[in-house]
């Protein structure tokens, strides 16, 4: 059994539990379930954007601890301010120690910045939670999904204003679950089955995205120079959180981050500017 089956069998169960506590209605007459979405699509192709999705992350099952002391409110608030287009918050809480409260936390203190709420979604319910928690984007995990889920559940967030983040991991999961449904593909370098990180995997299926979904590249990015590589490449998007949540100011080092690495860029109309 892989990583990735434990935390869906898991998974399964926290829903179950969840949908019966609070039913779809009690999500459904939340006061931020009819909020106007930010579009984190707009955000990562606005001119002079840093494409930085930068994550609340506080364990993982790869890395164990990665910070258990950070504050939600400030973190956040500081990679915004520090030049991130868009924010990660991890809800999954048995083995990333997210919770929801932390989304909701991230949403009040960034009303205006697009936030992906990164989980296993696995059932249309955890798209109301999503909406009622005040996420603008979800996560659908190919590896975990077949092609009609993805195609379904990509359609239900839409028809509740989420955009959807495509996550693929090798060419046959990108050919199987690409739907037209979905609006950023990520290409996350870290196979959850084996742990395994290598940003030759976003290089690989660079080209293979059509080129009208933004272009993400996740996991494993800690160098200007490594983004460079894959801004070459097609991609757009880069999807970071332990490089920033490890260090003792993770806006601090996003700042730096997005100054090297924007330093770096061939053309200056891609240049951040805070
Ligand atoms: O901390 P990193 O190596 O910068 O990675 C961030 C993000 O890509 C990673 O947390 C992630 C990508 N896909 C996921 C799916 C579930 C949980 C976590 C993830």
């Amino acid at each position: 059994m892989t990583i990735l089956d434990r935390i869906i069998e898991q998974k399964r169960i926290e829903v179950a539990q969840r949908q019966a506590t609070t039913p779809a209605s009690a999500l459904e007459n939340s006061p931020l379930f009819g909020r106007q979405t930010n579009s984190a699509r707009a955000a990562l192709l606005a001119p002079g954007s840093s494409g930085i999705i930068a994550e609340f992350k506080r364990k993982s099952p790869s890395k164990g601890i990665i910070n258990d002391t950070a504050d939600v409110s400030s973190t956040t608030q500081g990679y915004v301010r520090a030049g991130a287009a868009v924010l990660s918050v991890l809800t999954d809480e048995p083995f990333f120690g997210g919770t929801p409260a932390d989304l909701q936390t991230a949403r009040q203190a960034n009303p205006d910045t697009p936030i992906l709420r990164k989980d296993f979604v696995i059932d249309a319910y955890q798209l109301l939670e999503a909406k009622a928690w005040g996420a603008d984007l979800v996560l659908l995990i190919a590896a975990c999904l077949t092609p009609e889920e993805v195609s379904d559940l990509s359609r239900q967030a839409h028809d509740l204003g989420l955009e959807v983040l495509l996550e693929v991991h090798d060419e046959d999961e990108l050919d199987r679950s690409l739907a037209d449904t979905v609006d950023l593909v990520g290409v996350n370098n870290r196979n959850l089955k084996t742990f395994v990180t290598s940003i030759d995997t976003s290089l690989q299926l660079a080209e293979r995205i059509p080129d009208d979904f933004v272009k993400i590249t996740e996991s494993g990015l800690h160098e200007a120079a490594t983004m460079v590589t894959l801004w070459k490449a097609g991609y757009t998007g880069f999807l970071i959180g332990e490089a920033f949540m490890k260090t003792t100011d993770p806006a601090a080092s996003l700042a730096r981050l997005v100054a090297d690495y924007t330093s770096q860029l061939p053309t200056p109309s891609n240049t951040f500017t805070p």
